[in-house]
């Protein structure tokens, strides 16, 4: 396939990247997407200047092939301080190489999972938004929608410059075939998807990445977007059956109710609207009392990036825990990294934390005979050791108790069962995707009997979610609305 652009411009002047991968060394390879792998690498013809690659494998991605031909063609035409914009592309083999500038702190996910995983400071957050408002009133001044806003694609070079990155499924209104400006098609990633994109007959617009926006504000100040404990098919349903309030993530982490000032929970709040045309556009949002005293870039260069491990050894690391979870990895110079380790290692179950809908885990004291589960601020099950035997103890509200339960149920069962694929996957069991014609059948039935597990797996979660809402909406002190 022949697909190249040159497109980049720097200090005013257009500068043209070489279209062959021997003009380029790669150095590390420094994160991955669902089909893509990204590596550091310096381009050789130009003085060696450090880039990244995105090597997109054009066999796995190819039915979004349209999505990578859009990047590179919406990329071609922006061109903003805080948009990551391409080099320039080209094929080799069967992959797609965008060669784009080196963002040397990575992106905000991996710098809050690495470093900050229960959430930056306000004022960090201020600054990083800040410049991805700028980014996305930019966007939506032209027609584009970015539909993947979210802190793995808010990239941060090492003078604290941000810029939003990773145009895959953006798009441009006017090329949509609807003539209300509106979309229909389901993109992006389901924690920061707005619940229009998701469930709407009318369709969605620019106020879609709002939402995200809001969404990915979350994710900054806890390290994780709301109902990320969920699969994801299930944080769409919560979001499309239960309206999602701030409150609600609010409770997520316990005593802090206070930690957010009033600006931000109303910035945040207001993005969150279910009715997309009551959230605000991204020019009123900068206007926002939120961002009125935000700091510079050096405020996050001193209050995010000091101290950061380089965006290679950071990812090596979350690769490393990745594949030796019990703390096998590769931490040996890094004494943070054992602590995380002993911690996991010392884990003995697990209590239910009814606000949060998840599990937490239970660290042992080391004279502990009794092991408790906890259920809404109460002791339910005791198990005493002694005598092996299990007691039950006081159970409020045992049908809602039941309902929620039977959902976290579910939810486990689906990540099994994504544990069994990977294993399968990973042991070469019946689950290599292939292209060979004689294999075709067998793979469709695979997917057949996984699309068939999947809607079964949803029906049973829709009943237990409306007995879940009616057990609330029937329940006495019932202050929901
Ligand atoms: N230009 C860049 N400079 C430095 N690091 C980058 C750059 N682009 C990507 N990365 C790193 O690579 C990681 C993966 O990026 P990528 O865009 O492939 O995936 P993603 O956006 O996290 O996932 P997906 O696009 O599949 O949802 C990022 O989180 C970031 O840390």
């Amino acid at each position: 396939m022949a697909m190249a652009t040159n497109e980049s411009e720097e200090a005013g002047k257009r500068v043209q990247y070489p279209l062959d991968s021997s003009s380029y060394k790669i150095l590390n390879e420094i994160g991955e997407g669902v089909s893509a792998v990204v590596y550091k690498a310096v381009c050789i013809p130009m003085n060696s200047t450090a880039v990244a690659i995105k090597s997109i494998d054009l066999d796995r991605s190819r039915p979004d092939l349209d999505d990578v031909r859009r990047e590179a063609k919406t990329l071609s035409l922006l061109l903003h301080p805080n948009i990551l914009k391409a080099h320039c592309s080209f094929t080799v083999d069967r992959r797609l190489w965008v060669v784009m500038p080196f963002m040397a702190a990575g992106s905000l996910q991996s710098i809050i999972s690495h470093a900050f995983p229960n959430g930056l400071t306000e004022p960090c957050i201020a600054v990083v938004l800040k410049d991805t408002l700028h980014a996305l009133s930019y966007l939506h001044a032209q027609g584009h929608l970015h539909r993947d806003i979210k802190a793995g694609n808010i990239l941060v070079d090492s003078n604290g410059q941000i810029k939003l990155g990773d145009f895959g499924v953006s798009t441009s209104i006017y090329e949509s075939t609807c003539t209300s400006l509106m979309l229909t098609d389901v993109a992006g990633t389901p924690y920061w998807m707005a619940p229009e994109v998701i469930h709407s007959h009318t369709g969605y617009s620019l106020k879609a990445d709002i939402w995200s926006f809001g969404i990915t504000a979350l994710e900054l100040a806890h390290g994780r977007p709301p109902l990320s404990h969920l699969p994801p098919s299930k944080s769409m349903m919560l979001k499309i059956t239960k309206r999602f309030r701030f409150s609600d993530f609010d409770k997520y982490r316990k005593g802090s109710g206070n930690k957010f000032s009033k600006a931000f929970k109303d910035m945040v709040a207001s993005c969150l609207d279910q009715d997309p045309s009551r959230r605000p556009t991204a020019d009123k949002l900068l206007k926002h009392p939120f961002f009125k005293n935000s700091k510079g870039s050096d405020f996050l260069v001193k209050n995010v990036l000091q101290g950061l491990p380089s965006v290679e050894r950071r990812y090596k690391e979350t690769k490393a825990n990745n594949l030796h979870p019990d703390g096998d990895g590769d931490s040996d110079d890094d004494p943070d990294m054992d602590q995380n380790v002993v911690k996991q290692r010392r884990i003995s179950g697990w209590n239910f934390n009814e606000e949060g809908l998840e599990l937490d885990p239970v660290f042992p004291n080391d004279d502990t005979t009794v092991k408790e589960v906890r259920f809404g601020g109460e002791t339910v099950i005791q198990e005493i050791r002694d005598s092996g035997s299990i007691g039950v103890e006081k159970v409020k509200n045992k049908e809602a108790m039941l309902a929620t339960l039977n959902v976290l149920k579910v939810s486990l069962e689906q990540e099994l069962w994504q544990v069994k694929f990977l294993v399968n996957t990973i042991e070469g069991v019946d689950t290599k995707v292939t292209d060979s014609q004689d294999q075709m059948p067998q793979e469709i039935s695979r997917l057949r009997a996984e699309l068939e597990y999947e809607r079964n797996k949803n029906l049973q979660l829709e009943l237990q979610l409306k007995t879940f809402n009616y057990n609330l909406s029937s329940a006495p002190n019932n202050t929901s609305n």
